[in-house]
């Protein structure tokens, strides 16, 4: 079986890594041509994970018709940003009626403020399965095969069964669900309030401040996800408490160091322009925050998140705030 890797990322490379090790045939597609030979050349993504060799048999390619060709599994992890467009240019090889797509990307659809897996439902209606993978799952632990665990999202749950086996290694361990808009959702939701989580650890705050954060914010996202018909177990697994915690806590998580960078002074333009990797939690929160209110779910560390990012509130304020909001019962 050839698994297709869509996106060439810390994330990407490194899911390309765990298909060769579970022994399946794997391409690994890379937008910039340069990049690609660079990695197929050296087997080493230098701008993301320096320190990392991709094993010989992986693929690297900038073609995508060459990527697709003859593959079963079809892994897009590409920004949220980007989907929309990639999945359409991957469509015009493949109809995937034979095939599975698995979205790893953790972010709505720009535009559309949908989920990957509808963008991806749209645009394969013909697909054998969509899925979504989400979890706690740093990219640069799993490179060094610290190990790790993951859900795996899908109605159909012999295909979850299926994609299960493809990814499983020593260190890499999914579980699967068939609960798609909750799995999705959390990886949506997390990012946010990991950005709260980095503000907090940039503010000077401790362990009472972080723990109070990701429960709370579990409780947010939680109500939210009951609202768009999400199971309520999903938010207390992996893909939930689970990726909250790792990403509130890891100084490894790229939407944490933007949350501390900015409680530390720094704009949000010179946060992203000083990176080329991607900080999914900023453009998720409008997105979340209208979601909130168009379901009428009370998101107050979204809202305050919100204020900070897109207009101009101070830190400290937005935490003082939270704080004086009207008392009640857990
Ligand atoms: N890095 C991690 O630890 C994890 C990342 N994710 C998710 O995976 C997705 C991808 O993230 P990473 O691999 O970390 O990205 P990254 O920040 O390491 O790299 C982004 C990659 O996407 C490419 N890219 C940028 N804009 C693009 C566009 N419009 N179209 C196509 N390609 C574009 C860049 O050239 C680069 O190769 C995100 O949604 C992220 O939240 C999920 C779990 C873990
Ligand atoms: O999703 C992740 C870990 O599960 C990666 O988080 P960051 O995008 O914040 O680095």
């Amino acid at each position: 079986m050839k698994a297709a890797v869509i996106g060439a990322g810390s994330w990407g490379t490194v899911l390309a890594q765990i298909l060769a090790d579970n022994g399946r045939e794997v391409a690994l597609w890379a937008r910039n041509p340069e990049k690609a030979a660079r990695i197929r050349e050296t087997r080493c993504n230098a701008d993301y994970l320096p320190d990392f060799r991709l094993s010989p048999s992986i693929q690297v390619t900038a073609d995508l018709q060459e990527a697709l060709e003859g593959a079963e599994v079809l892994v897009f992890v590409v920004p949220s940003k980007g989907m929309g467009t990639i999945a359409r240019q991957a469509a015009r090889f493949t109809d995937c009626r034979s095939q599975v797509i698995l979205s790893c990307t953790k972010g709505f659809d720009l535009s559309t403020h949908k989920l990957m897996t509808d963008i991806l439902e749209e645009t394969f209606p013909h697909a054998r399965a969509i899925a979504a993978l989400s979890g706690p799952n740093l990219a640069r632990e799993i490179a060094q095969k610290q190990p790790a665990a993951t859900v795996i999202a899908c109605r159909n749950m012999k295909e979850a069964r299926f994609l299960q086996q493809c990814f499983l290694t020593p260190y890499f361990r999914p579980y699967t669900s068939p609960d798609l808009i909750g799995v999705e959702l959390c990886g949506c939701v997390k990012n946010c309030i990991a950005l709260v989580g980095g503000m907090l650890s940039g503010m000077g705050f401790g362990e009472n401040a972080q723990a109070g954060l990701i429960t709370r914010g579990l409780a947010e996202l939680t109500r939210l996800g009951m609202k768009l018909g999400a199971h309520r177990a999903t938010f207390f697994g992996l893909a939930g408490v689970g990726d909250l915690i790792a990403t509130c806590t890891s100084p490894l998580s790229r939407n944490r160091s933007a949350g501390y960078a900015l409680a530390r002074g720094k704009t949000l333009e010179e946060i992203t322009g000083g990176t080329r990797m991607v900080i999914e939690g900023i453009n998720a929160t409008p997105v979340v925050r209208e979601l909130a209110r168009t379901h009428q779910v009370e998101m107050p560390i979204i809202e305050q998140l919100y204020q900070v990012l897109f207009q101009g509130k101070d830190v400290k304020r937005a935490i003082e705030d939270l704080m004086k909001r009207t008392l009640k019962k857990e």
